[in-house]
Formats: structure tokens, sequence, C-alpha cells
């Protein structure tokens, strides 16, 4: 297995990174570390008003994720209700995960794409040209639940949290599908998201001597329908938006959420998955915890038939199931919205 940057960082002292972890400049990165301070700006949804609040409250929490998934591709979510303890242990055993010896981890590393656990470096250390200066867990926990053995109360912990969160996404979904003029439960039924896929992800980045030559995470969108992320204190997200990288600075106990590219598709074109990238820094390990939440592996994504009209608005997506879009993401390298690009008609 590639050297994970947790050893690589704690086995010596490190002034300088090896040139394989050194990221090409190319022009979309040229503002990288002048990053402007708009992140108030980013759109809050209050999970309460949207799923308790008055039948008012809830119109005008729509509205609002209407506008975020419109304009941002982006928001936060606050009044969630998942209890901090509960995010703060999860993140402390992701920690502890990385902490493990190799013999402990070496079931799970650089498995197959679909592998329902699989650890490593970088994104694919098998096909990446540069790494990426990250360590990852990635977990399937729905629709069948799986967890490492170690460290103890991961499992348990896993479930409660990848649970929580599904019954977010779930509220979210109904949410969106509303707010794109479809049936409330649009989403769930023609992408069968009730045995839809979640993946619990782990993202280590320790301390970088150089941050400026490297990156955590290359700028990506997502797949699936909607990606919910908290981190420990330290922050590095970073956000396209309107041709400008800004740092995506969470508020306090939320999660930020963001539209991926199968919500894209269905919604034809409507609703952008959103451009983000992962920055390093010198003097911290930052952990951040995702779930990615997706369609059915065998649901077959592509436009909402009623928000494809032939002539205003014809289909900009061709259909593709989502175990084969996960595949082809997965195991290539991360790149933009390269895979995006392969069903664009
Ligand atoms: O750690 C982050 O801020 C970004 C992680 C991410 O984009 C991902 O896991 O897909
Ligand atoms: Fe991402």
């Amino acid at each position: 297995m590639a050297t994970t940057v947790k050893n690589l960082t704690e086995s010596s002292f490190l002034e300088s990174i090896p040139p394989k972890y050194v990221i090409p400049r190319n022009p979309e990165d040229l503002n990288f570390g002048e990053e402007e301070e708009i992140e108030q700006q980013v759109p809050t949804i209050d999970y309460y008003l949207l799923t308790s609040g008055s039948q008012e409250e809830r119109s005008k929490s729509i509205e609002n994720l209407r506008v975020a998934c419109l304009e941002w591709g982006f928001f936060t979510v606050i009044n969630h209700g998942v209890p901090e303890s509960l995010i703060n242990e999860m993140l402390n055993l992701c920690l502890s995960f990385f902490d493990l010896s190799p013999a402990d981890k070496s079931d799970y590393a650089e498995k197959h794409v679909l592998s329902p656990i699989r650890c490593g470096t970088s994104f694919n250390a098998a096909v990446d040209k540069v790494y990426f200066w990250r360590d990852y867990l990635k977990i399937f926990v729905h629709p069948d639940f799986s967890a490492p053995l170690k460290p103890n109360g991961f499992r348990e912990v896993a479930y409660e949290y990848c649970t929580r969160t599904r019954e977010i996404v779930k509220e979210l979904l109904k949410a969106v599908s509303v707010s794109l003029g479809l049936e409330e439960d649009y989403i769930e039924k023609s992408l069968e998201t009730k045995s839809g896929l979640q993946i619990l992800v782990a993202n280590l980045y320790p301390p970088c001597p150089q941050p400026e030559l490297a990156l955590g995470m290359p700028p990506h969108s997502d797949h699936g329908l909607l990606t919910l992320l908290t981190q420990n204190e330290i922050g590095g997200l970073q956000i396209k938006h309107k041709d400008k990288w800004i740092d995506a600075n969470a508020l306090p106990n939320s999660f930020m959420v963001n539209v991926g590219d199968h919500m894209e598709i269905l919604s034809n074109g409507n609703y952008k998955s959103i451009l983000h990238r992962a920055v390093v820094n010198t003097t911290a390990t930052r952990v951040s915890l995702v779930t990615a939440n997706g369609p059915s592996l065998d649901a077959v994504v592509a436009p909402a038939p009623k928000l494809v009209n032939c002539e205003k608005h014809p289909p900009l997506y061709h259909g593709m199931k989502y175990r084969e879009y996960l595949e082809l993401q997965q195991s290539n390298q991360l790149h933009g919205k390269s895979c995006l690009d392969l069903v664009r008609i």
C-alpha cells in the first residue's frame, strides 16, 4: 500500500513535501491563497423551520433551499438536531481508526472501489498522477451497513450517526423535489432512495510543511444527490462560486451540504453540482466527516421528464445506472466534473 500521509509526516521531520505531492498549477487555481472572504453569504437552511415550522415557515425554507441550490449548489444546515456529542464521538473514532496499526487496517487497504470498506491515501493511489495530502476511510453504510471491527465502539456510533444524517437527507430531498416543482416523493420514488447508497467517508489531512504546493483534495464535484460534511474545528473546504474559490467556513454545529452530480442530472441542469476542494495547513490535523447520499445502486438516473420539454428544455444528460457512474468516477483520477461530462448530451 502507498505510504499514508499520516505515516509520512509522523515517521520523520519533513521540511518540504515529496515531489509526488506537488500540484501543477493551472489557470483555474490562480487565486490560490487569495480566497475571498464572503463566507457569510453562504445560504443557511434552518432544518427545524423546514421540517417542524408552520406552513409558511416551511414554504419560506423551501424557497431558500431553491435559491441555495440554484445559485450556490451549496448550503449550511443548522438546527438539525444531531447532538454535537454524537458528531464529536464519530470524529474521534475516525481519528482512532487512522491511528490503528497497518496490520489492523490491512483488510481494508486499497480495495476495489465498490468494496464496502476501503481505506487508503490520496484519491485513488493506483491511478493518481500526483498524490493528494489526504488519507481516507470509506464505508458503505446503507442499504447494507458495514463497519470496521476496530476501533471499539465505531460500529455503534457510525450506525447512529449515519441513521441520523440519512433522516436529514430524506427531508432535504423532499424539499428539493418540491422546490423543483415535482411531487414531494418524486426523488424518493424515482431513485429508490429508501434503498439508496450512503457512504461514510472520513478524510484525514495531517499538517503539511508546504501547503501552498499541495492539495488535500483536488477540485471536484461529488457523485450522488447530496453530500453532508462536518469537520473538527479546522477549516479547509473551499467551494467555487461565480468563478472564485471561497472558504466555506462552517457555522458551529452545522452540516455543510453540497449538490451532487446526480441531482444535477435529475434536475436536468437546474441545480448544478458544485466544484469544491480541500486545502491543507502547516499546523493542525484536519479531519472531515462526509456522508455521500445517493440513489439506489441499481437506479438509472436521468432528467425528470417533467423538467424536460423538447423545445425549450431538451434533456441535457443521458441516463446511466448509478452503480456504473460511481465505479467510473472512483476508478479514475478525480478531476473537476469530468465524470459528469461523460453523460452530458
Ligand atoms: O474534506 C473536505 O473538506 C472535502 C471532502 C470532499 O470533498 C469529499 O470527501 O468528497
Ligand atoms: Fe467532495
